[in-house]
């Protein structure tokens, strides 16, 4: 469910008809709705309900300074991979305690600024990173709050670029090999064991692999509470899948009952950290169509949107709907369009043979972009990066300007 609906024939975020964003900040343009972005965190929060938990949201999914305001108001913790994250959560006005650093290859400066301002907890992908935060924490004179990110070996079945929780896969500590260095990090006098963490993937379309992942997780802190090493947290990562065309993922509260249902007795916080089934649904990519070409194999609608706005099509070949943002008439001729953008590149495309009518100057809208939409864009091709639109109720607020074709080469200096 989204706040993005048709209201006669123009499709409308929240109060606001997404034909007037369009005409205020230009396009191609990100636009937002608060309250999509606030149902869907409380949705996690409510389906988690008396279970001790915290909801992290993964920033990585949509950095917007804010997008983030929005869910530190509701109490969001946040999942960050960098230190660039970890400022912009800071900045938003989020609660460094809240906030759990996740990543494969954490620098030394970024661990020495997250203890300094007091994160939550460190999720260890690998025993040098353990040895490294240690001796870091050391220095500083405090303890590091760990849990280790395992790999469980369970097939998210999902796109193979965003698996993650396979042996073959960059991600985690061998699950199998854990143990010995949860006993090597309970001994460390600068690191302090808080909990067990696991992301297996991405986009996960059923509870499967979930609770397979689940289960290795809780086999795990039961040896290790045998063995006196009681952890406080499990924190599963995120990961639940949205619906972009037609997909049925499974709701938060499915994934609440089950993991209810798994964990039994036992009484330990569980940490969330959930990006897409947030944001992704809580926003749009608004495009105009440039020019209509028409080639002896293809119709080609070319849009004034590219791969560099929204990578996920040329980089997975995901299919997200794009539709009309004033409804044609219906009795307008429709054509398979391909829609591309203006990126030299083949792969530069948003939608492969989508059935609409089209005319130059009509405006769509890419659906289901709240998610590794702008986080993923770029500069290519030297284009600026679209502006980025909160709606809230009746109010359209612009978030962050459109990227003047100075700051594309601020910094930049020729030789003398
Ligand atoms: C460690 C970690 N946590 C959370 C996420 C967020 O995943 P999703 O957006 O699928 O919920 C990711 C990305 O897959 C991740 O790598
Ligand atoms: N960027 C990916 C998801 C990667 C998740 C990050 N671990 C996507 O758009 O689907």
């Amino acid at each position: 469910m989204d706040h993005f609906n048709y209201e006669g024939d123009q499709l409308v975020a929240e109060q606001v008809p997404l034909s007037a964003i369009a005409d205020r900040f230009g396009t191609p343009c990100y636009v937002y709705s608060r309250a999509t972005l606030t149902r869907h965190w409380r949705a996690f929060d409510e389906a988690l309900g008396a279970q001790a938990h915290l909801i992290c949201f993964a920033v990585k999914a949509n950095s917007n300074l804010a997008v983030l305001d929005v869910l530190a108001r509701l109490g969001a913790g946040f999942d960050i991979v960098s230190v660039g994250e970890l400022e912009r959560v800071l900045a938003a006005g989020g609660d460094p305690a809240k906030v759990i650093f996740s990543g494969v290859g954490k620098r030394a400066d970024e661990i020495r600024r997250a203890l300094e301002v007091g994160i939550r907890c460190f999720n260890v992908e690998s025993e040098p990173e353990l040895l490294r935060i240690g001796e870091i924490a050391g220095a500083l004179g405090c303890l590091a709050p760990v849990s280790l990110r395992v790999n469980p070996d369970v097939d998210a079945q999902s796109h193979p670029y965003i698996s993650t929780g396979l042996k073959e896969n960059k991600f985690g500590i061998d699950i199998q090999s854990a143990d010995a260095l949860y006993r090597q990090a309970a001994r460390h006098p600068h690191l302090r064991v808080l909990g067990i963490d696991c992301h297996i993937g991405s986009q996960l379309t059923s509870l499967g692999p979930f609770l397979d992942a689940i289960d290795r997780v809780l086999a795990l802190a039961d040896r290790l509470a045998a063995e006196g090493i009681e952890v406080e947290h499990l924190d599963l990562g995120g990961g639940l899948g949205i619906r972009y065309t037609n997909e049925m993922p499974p709701l938060p509260d499915a994934y609440a009952a089950a993991l209810a249902e798994r964990l039994g007795e036992r009484r330990y916080e569980i940490i969330l950290e959930p990006g897409r089934s947030i944001a992704g649904n809580a926003g749009v990519l608004l495009t105009r169509v440039e020019y209509l070409k028409r080639t002896p194999a293809h119709q080609f609608a070319i849009v004034d949107a590219a791969m560099n706005d929204l990578l996920r099509p040329a980089l997975y070949d995901a299919e997200q709907e794009i539709v009309p943002v004033c409804r044609p008439d219906p009795d307008a001729p429709t054509d398979l369009f391909e829609i591309v953008g203006p990126v030299c590149e083949t792969g530069d495309f948003l939608g492969r043979q989508r059935r609409l009518a089209l005319a130059e100057g009509d405006l769509l809208a890419v659906r289901s972009s709240g998610a590794y939409g702008f986080s993923m864009s770029s500069n290519y091709n030297s284009r600026p990066r679209a502006p980025e639109v909160m709606v809230d109720g009746d109010q359209a607020y612009l978030v962050r300007s459109r990227e003047s074709v100075d700051a594309l080469f601020a910094g930049e200096r020729r030789l003398p």
